[in-house]
């Protein structure tokens, strides 16, 4: 397993710094000042660099909704129950979630993965990839085992090589697992050690006292299973969860195929973390979509180096603020490709 995942980090490349230069300069021949659509303009030079093309079409986009349950939801973490991740999947299946309707207005396909849901499902369109029934209670011993941890990893970069053999040339990362922004918060701090209380937020919306038991929660866990920094599979076994090994593994996956990949809020950003610890290169396939209102997303992203596009307050996951970015992706790509320049406008350039 460790070899398959060595197999897939190798083959993750350093984007082609000539495109980026050549599309940076093509930037400056259209008819606007030098930089003046910003992060329009470091998102298509980001996007020539990774497909390697100065005018990339990107047409075919999937959202990848990883789904796991949490046995740490026992502990009493979410504003909801865990009922709800399966029945959420069934909403996902049936096209009736936010981020369905996002993707739909985005033109962006849906696929759902069950990696670790703890109920059996079974749906034409779910893609079966169950790894176990729901993680352990991180409180009394890890959530998974070392090697349920890699077959995470694995399985979100088999996922990433299925869908890029089917045509998808860019990925938005998406989950549904009721109580996960917990685990999210242990591994961000755990691999940035900063303290639990500044990076636990309310996820679903928890109460005051109940956001001081989370915190407690994630301390516990930490202190239970010593997880170990330096090693991110350590971490994402000790106190992870099955659906954010599984994006981890997309990200690593989709970064080996060339392709780009939006990570959407809180605990995409805590995957995206595990995937850029296992393989820093990793990060420049990265785009970060929106800051959620997850209290600490704004330090996860930090820690990443990554700058988000939008701020819209969200706080749902799924991928909901990563397809809303797809129109900023589309908007770079047709900046690209259908602008004027200087020249072919007949328009004066400025004093340089
Ligand atoms: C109906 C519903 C739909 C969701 N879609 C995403 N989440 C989000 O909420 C969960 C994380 O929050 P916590 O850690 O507080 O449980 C995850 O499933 C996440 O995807 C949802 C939550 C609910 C209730
Ligand atoms: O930022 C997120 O992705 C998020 C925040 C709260 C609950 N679910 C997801």
């Amino acid at each position: 397993m460790m070899d398959t995942l060595h197999r897939i980090t190798s083959d993750i490349k350093p984007l082609n710094t000539k495109v980026q230069a050549e599309t940076a300069a093509y930037l400056d021949t259209l008819t606007k000042p030098p930089g003046s659509l910003g992060k329009l303009e470091s998102l298509a030079i980001q996007l020539a660099g990774i497909t390697g093309q100065m005018k990339p079409t990107l047409a075919k986009k999937s959202v990848v909704v990883m789904a796991g349950d949490h046995g740490v939801c026992e502990e009493g973490i979410s504003a909801f129950p865990a009922e709800v991740t399966p029945q959420m999947v069934i909403n996902f299946l049936n096209g009736g979630a936010a981020v369905n309707v996002l993707a739909r207005q985005a033109g962006a396909d849906v696929h759902c993965v069950d990696i670790g849901v703890a109920t059996e499902l079974n749906h034409e369109k779910l893609l079966s990839r169950n790894i176990g029934r729901g993680t352990a209670n991180m409180v009394k011993g890890p959530a998974m085992t070392r090697e349920e941890a890699l077959q995470s990893l694995v399985t979100g970069a088999e996922v990433a090589a299925e869908l890029v053999s089917q045509g998808t040339q860019l990925f938005v990362t998406g989950e549904m697992g009721i109580g996960n922004t917990t685990p999210s918060a242990a591994i961000f701090s755990v691999l940035s050690g900063r303290q639990p209380s500044e990076v636990v937020g309310r996820g679903t919306g928890v109460t005051d006292e109940r956001l001081s038991h989370k915190i407690q929660v994630v301390e516990q866990a930490i202190q239970v299973n010593a997880p170990q920094a330096e090693d991110p599979i350590d971490v994402l076994a000790k106190v992870g969860g099955y659906e954010i090994g599984g994006l981890a593994g997309l990200i690593l996956g989709a970064a080996a195929h060339g392709c780009p990949v939006l990570i959407d809020g809180f605990i995409s950003s805590a995957a995206a973390l595990v995937a850029k610890s296992i393989c820093p290169e990793a990060l420049s396939y990265m785009i970060a979509s929106h800051v959620s209102h997850e209290q600490a997303h704004v330090l996860l992203l930090e820690e990443l180096g990554l700058h988000p596009m939008l701020q819209m307050d969200m706080r749902l996951g799924e991928g909901t603020g990563g397809v809303l970015c797809l129109h900023l992706v589309e908007a770079a790509c047709r900046i690209m490709s259908e602008m004027a320049t200087f020249e072919s406008a007949g328009i004066s350039g400025g004093a340089v």
